[in-house]
C-alpha cells in the first residue's frame, strides 16, 4: 500500500522549505550531487551514447545539470555543457560547476542543435516569471530534451505553459512527483517522468505544510464486503430521474449499482412507468419526494444527471432542507451557474471545466488553485472533471487524479462517476474520500474497458475496479 506521505505532491515553493529543513541535516550538495547521478543514470537507461549538450541555469537545477554532465562524461559519454549565467557564487551549484572539467560552449540555438540530446537544467522549481525569448529559441533547437526536475517553460506548481514549448521525452525529478508534473497542459510536454530518491530523509517530508495528494488508494481507504454486510450496510443511493432525458439518471444509477451500492432507488414521480422498464434490481419509486424523504435511510441522494435546471430548482431545496448528503452534478450545476452559493449545504459538486466557468468564472491557468478556493466558497468538495481530475475539500486538501483514461471522455461518463460517488458515500467514506475514491475507481473502470468504450461499458467493470482499489490499499 502506498503511504499518504509517499503520494504527497509538494509545490515548489514547499520543495523550497524541504530543501531548507534539509539543509541542517544533510548538505544541499551531496543531495544535488545524488540528484545529477540519478539524471545521469536514467539518461544512459532512456539512451544510446551520444553527444549531449547540458544546458546550465544559474540555480540549483543548473548545479543538478552540471553533476549530471560529470557522471556522463566519466561514463564516457561525449558532453558539452553551455551556462545560461554563472552560478551563484559561493553556493552548491558554483561548487558543481567548478567540479566540470569538459568542455564548455555558448547558450545558443546553434549548440542545441548540433547535440542528440539536450539535457534542460536551465530552471525547475526556482522558476517564477516566464523564461526569455533566447531560452525559447534554444530549447526549441533541440532535437530531443530531458529536463531535469521540471522543464523549462512548465509551472511545478499548475502545469501551466510559461511560454511555446518544445516537449520532452523524459523528465527527472527528485523526492516526490510536483502537482505541475500531473497537471494539463504542462503534463503532455513532460515525456515520461521519473521520479528519483537523492536522499531526502523521509521524516522532513512529514513535517511540510503540503496538503496536495496525487489521488491513489492509501490515500483513502474503500470498505470492503464482510459476512455481516447487508444491504443497508452496503449503502443506499437515491436520485432524481426527470422526464426529459431519463438516460442520464439510468446511467447514474447503473454507475452506483455496478460500484457496490446495496440498494439504489429513483424518484422518478410521474416517469415511474418508464423507468420500470429498465433493469429489475433497480427500484423506483412514483411517491412525492417529500414522502421518500421521511425515510431516513435515505441520506445519500444524487441530484442532476438527466435532471433541468426547473426540475432541480423543485427537488434539490427539498433534498438540502432534509439535510441530505447530496452530490450535485449536470443539470443541478446548470440550475446554479453564476450564483454557485445556490449549492451551498450540498456535499459535493461534480464539474467539468464548461461547467465549472460556469458556476464560478474561467479558472484561468490555475485550476488546483480555483478548485480549492471554489471548495472554499461554499464548503463543499469540488470534483473538477478531466484528464487531470481534482477534487478539492474546503479544508484545503486536494488530490490530483492521474489514474484514468481518455476512454472515459466519452457522453454519460460523469453521469457514471457521480454513481460510484453516490455509492462510495452511502458505504460511509468521508465526502473528500469517497470522491477521491469514487474518481480513481472511475478510471481503474476507463482503464480496464478496452479501446473505444461507451458510457455503458464502465459498468461491467466497476466492481473489479472497486476491489482493486480495495486490493491497493491494504
Ligand atoms: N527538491 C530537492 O530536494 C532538491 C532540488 N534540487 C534542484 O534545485 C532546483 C531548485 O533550485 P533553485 O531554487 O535554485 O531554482 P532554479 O529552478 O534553479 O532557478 C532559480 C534561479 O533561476 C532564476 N530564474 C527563475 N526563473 C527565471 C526566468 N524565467 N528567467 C531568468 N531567471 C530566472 C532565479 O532568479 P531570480 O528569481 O533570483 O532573479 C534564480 O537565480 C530544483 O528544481 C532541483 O533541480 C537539487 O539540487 C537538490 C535537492
Ligand atoms: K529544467
Amino acid at each position: 500500500m502506498m503511504h499518504q506521505r509517499q503520494l504527497l505532491l509538494p509545490s515548489p515553493s514547499e520543495c523550497g522549505e524541504l530543501d531548507k529543513r534539509a539543509a541542517s541535516i544533510v548538505p544541499v550538495s551531496r543531495l544535488m550531487e545524488n540528484a545529477g547521478r540519478a539524471v545521469a543514470r536514467a539518461v544512459r537507461q532512456h539512451a544510446a551514447p551520444c553527444r549531449v549538450l547540458v544546458l546550465c541555469g544559474p540555480g540549483n537545477n543548473g548545479g543538478d545539470g552540471y553533476v549530471a554532465a560529470r557522471h556522463l562524461m566519466q561514463a564516457g559519454w561525449s558532453v558539452t555543457v553551455a551556462a545560461l549565467a554563472p552560478p551563484r557564487a559561493g553556493g552548491p551549484a558554483a561548487e558543481a560547476a567548478e567540479k566540470w572539467t569538459g568542455p564548455v560552449v555558448p547558450f545558443s540555438a546553434s549548440e542545441a542543435g548540433r547535440a542528440d540530446i539536450v539535457i534542460d537544467a536551465v530552471f525547475g522549481a526556482g522558476q517564477n516569471r516566464p523564461p526569455s525569448a533566447q531560452i525559447v529559441t534554444v530549447l526549441a533547437a533541440a532535437r530531443r530534451i530531458i529536463a531535469v526536475d521540471m522543464l523549462t517553460g512548465v509551472d511545478g506548481a499548475t502545469g501551466a505553459l510559461l511560454c511555446d514549448l518544445p516537449a520532452a521525452e523524459m523528465t527527472v525529478t527528485f523526492v516526490r512527483l510536483k502537482p505541475g508534473h500531473l497537471l494539463y497542459p504542462g503534463r503532455q510536454y513532460l515525456g515520461e517522468v521519473i521520479c528519483a530518491d537523492i536522499g531526502m530523509p523521509e521524516a522532513l517530508i512529514a513535517e511540510i505544510s503540503c496538503l496536495t495528494w496525487r489521488n491513489e488508494p492509501g490515500l483513502w481507504r474503500v470498505p470492503e464486503m464482510t459476512a455481516e454486510s447487508h444491504k443497508y450496510t452496503r449503502g443506499v443511493v437515491s436520485l432524481c430521474a426527470g422526464a426529459s432525458m431519463p438516460g442520464a439518471a439510468r446511467l447514474s444509477a447503473a454507475g452506483a449499482r455496478a460500484s457496490g451500492a446495496g440498494l439504489v432507488r429513483i424518484s422518478a414521480g410521474a416517469q415511474a412507468a418508464a423507468f420500470r422498464l429498465g433493469p429489475p434490481g433497480l427500484i423506483v419509486d412514483a411517491e412525492p419526494l417529500s414522502e421518500l424523504l421521511e425515510d431516513e435511510r435515505r441520506k445519500v441522494w444524487i441530484c442532476g444527471p438527466g435532471l433541468t435546471t426547473d426540475e432541480v430548482g423543485e427537488v434539490l431545496p427539498m433534498l438540502l432542507d432534509a439535510a441530505r448528503t447530496v452530490v450535485a452534478d449536470a443539470g443541478a450545476l446548470g440550475w446554479a451557474a453564476g450564483k454557485p452559493e445556490k449549492l451551498k449545504g450540498v456535499a459535493a459538486i461534480t464539474p467539468h471545466l464548461g461547467e465549472f466557468t460556469r458556476l464560478f468564472g474561467k479558472p484561468g491557468s490555475d485550476r488546483l488553485g480555483a478548485a480549492r478556493e471554489a471548495a472554499h466558497l461554499l464548503g463543499t468538495v469540488v470534483v473538477l472533471k478531466g484528464p487531470d481530475t481534482i477534487v478539492a475539500a474546503p479544508d484545503g486538501r486536494a488530490a490530483i487524479n492521474a489514474h484514468a483514461s481518455p476512454a472515459l471522455a466519452t457522453a454519460g461518463s460523469g453521469d457514471t462517476l457521480s454513481g460510484v460517488i453516490g455509492t462510495m458515500l452511502a458505504a460511509g467514506m468521508t465526502t473528500w474520500d469517497g470522491c477521491c475514491a469514487g474518481v480513481w475507481i472511475h478510471g481503474e473502470a476507463g482503464l480496464r474497458s478496452g479501446a473505444w468504450p461507451i458510457a455503458e461499458n464502465f459498468d461491467q467493470h466497476l466492481g473489479a475496479a472497486r476491489d482493486a482499489a480495495i486490493q491497493l490499499g491494504k
